[in-house]
């Protein structure tokens, strides 16, 4: 199982979540309390190894401004949070991550068309687009819509909940932010306890 951890704005943090074993590290540039501007994320970047992959989280912003951001900071792959369409999908030159939170398998079967390598189940909006920590009821997804995409599952995921959910959804990756944090802010023992138990899995 492959393991995203989101809304890191720290380059120990990063660093640590790829030595327990994490695949991929998002920064998130969208209104958040997680937000990390360029600089920093440049930084960050720059401490990881090439494979690790490097996801921007945007929420509507121009397809110019990301691919501006994403050159400079090195991101790998976008992950769009927000109301893009699959023509501004489309444009972008960098894979694509397209996030949903997930209501009703009929709006699954219209994301399933998007031109996009990756759709990313989340749960549902709060204050912020994204990074809630609220799960959704995974045995309502039919997950037969997205067969010809790789899923990555986040929304309220936590090292003791992953192993149900990945059970049902079968994602190709897990995503978690909140479930990682004490007090709002990452967690290093619960990093390592998620990236544990995911990888456990399969
Ligand atoms: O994390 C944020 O604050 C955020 C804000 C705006 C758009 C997206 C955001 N996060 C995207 C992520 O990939 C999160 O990891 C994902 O939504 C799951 O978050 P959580 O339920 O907190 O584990």
């Amino acid at each position: 199982m492959k393991v995203k951890i989101c809304g890191i704005t720290d380059v120990n943090t990063a660093v640590k979540a790829v030595e327990y074993g994490a695949d991929a590290i998002g920064f998130v540039f969208a209104e958040s309390k997680r937000r990390i501007t360029e600089k920093p994320a440049r930084e960050i970047v720059e401490h990881l190894p090439p494979e690790v992959y490097k996801v921007g989280v945007f929420v509507n912003e121009t397809a110019e401004e990301i691919e501006r951001i994403a050159s400079y900071v090195g991101l790998t792959h976008i992950q769009l949070h927000g109301d893009e369409d699959a023509e501004f999908c489309q444009s972008l030159t960098f894979p694509v991550i397209k996030a949903i939170s997930f209501q009703s398998n009929e709006h699954l079967a219209e994301v399933s068309r998007f031109p996009a390598a990756y759709i990313l189940l989340d749960g549902p909006k709060g204050k912020y687009r994204g990074g809630n920590g609220t799960a959704f009821d995974w045995n309502q997804v039919n997950i037969s819509l997205l067969k010809s995409k790789k899923v990555i599952l986040a929304g309220g995921l936590q090292a003791n909940n992953v192993e149900n959910a990945v059970s049902i959804i079968k994602p190709f990756m897990v995503d978690v932010s909140s479930g990682v944090e004490t007090d709002g802010v990452k967690d290093l023992e619960k990093i390592k306890a998620f990236i544990k138990k995911a990888k456990g899995i399969c």
